[in-house]
């Protein structure tokens, strides 16, 4: 990893953290991965007394990241009932003009959602490399997190949904095992082709041009201007939350690596959060 990568990481991690800590905040969430590392750093270096506020890990890393840097850790599952976090700090593999992310290149995303749609506002933090119109323009796959028992026919129903080469991720291990998450799942790792945005579909909808904005990068096969296919699938052409509730439909797949839609205590109870966002980060999804 170059040491500009790694100060760009420092940098968004310093200007997210000095923008948007809340002066007296009772539950932060703490995402895991490279990133989050310097978010930890940076919270730490606020002139404000944090000794009070309760970090809540997303997985191991995370628990060891925080309680290395001598701040309290509490555990998703005792949080009061009632409720919710002030805000969450994650990192991300992959970031569209939407602000949904690809998450789980660590192998961590159940526990990261977990937190951030309990958060009533989530920033993630991502180096310029991430950011693209689209996701898995750079980023070559959607990590799923899945019961080892099911992971087999998980394989056969994403072929079935267009990825052309779904793959066990490896955790280079002797024996040449699985990788396991921190739930003792594995990760499966499955390509597509570039996913469409809201706006594609918006607009795919509303038009009949067969050019799609912004250049999507896939091919003119029908799927752009169908308004009824909508990046349902046709031609193996998804748009990303239409994507992201088909994998998470098949039976034993515990959590997609897309973040998209709603977050925070209105998507927890039902109702909305408005997207906003800011070069470096994004918040409110
Ligand atoms: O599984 C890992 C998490 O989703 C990370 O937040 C994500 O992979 C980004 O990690 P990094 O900050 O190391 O690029």
């Amino acid at each position: 990893m170059s040491h500009g990568i790694e100060e760009s990481k420092r940098a968004a991690a310093v200007q997210a953290v000095r923008e948007n800590f809340p002066p007296d905040p009772r539950f932060v969430g703490i995402g895991s991965g490279t990133t989050i590392v310097y978010v930890v750093e940076a919270i730490n270096a606020l002139e404000q007394d944090v000794s009070r506020v309760c970090f809540v890990p997303t997985g191991h890393q995370s628990r060891q990241l925080i309680l290395d840097a001598g701040l309290k850790a509490v555990q998703f599952d005792s949080i009061p009932e009632e409720a919710v976090l002030d805000i969450c700090f994650d990192g991300a593999d992959e970031v569209d003009e939407d602000l949904n992310c690809i998450k789980g290149g660590g192998a961590c995303l159940f526990q990261e959602k977990l937190v951030a749609m309990r958060s009533k506002k989530f920033i993630c933090v991502a180096d310029q490399r991430k950011l693209q119109s689209r996701l898995l323009t750079s980023w070559p796959s959607i990590p799923i997190e899945v019961a080892p028992i099911a992971a087999r026919q998980v394989l056969v129903r994403l072929r079935e949904l267009g990825s052309p080469s779904p793959h066990l991720r490896e955790g280079h291990t002797p024996n040449g095992s699985p990788l396991k998450t921190d739930q003792d799942f594995f990760i499966i790792d499955a390509p597509f082709p570039r996913l469409l945005t809201s706006s594609d579909r918006k607009s795919t909808s509303t038009s009949t041009s067969t050019t799609p904005r912004h250049n999507a990068g896939v091919s003119n096969n029908g799927a752009d201007n169908d308004s009824r296919s909508e990046g349902r699938g046709k031609d193996g052409i998804w748009e990303v939350e239409h994507l992201a509730n088909a994998i998470k439909s098949i039976e034993g797949v515990l959590e997609v690596g897309i973040f998209s839609g709603r977050t925070g205590p209105e998507a927890f109870w039902g109702g909305g959060w408005e997207r906003d966002g800011a070069e470096g980060e994004s918040q409110g999804r």
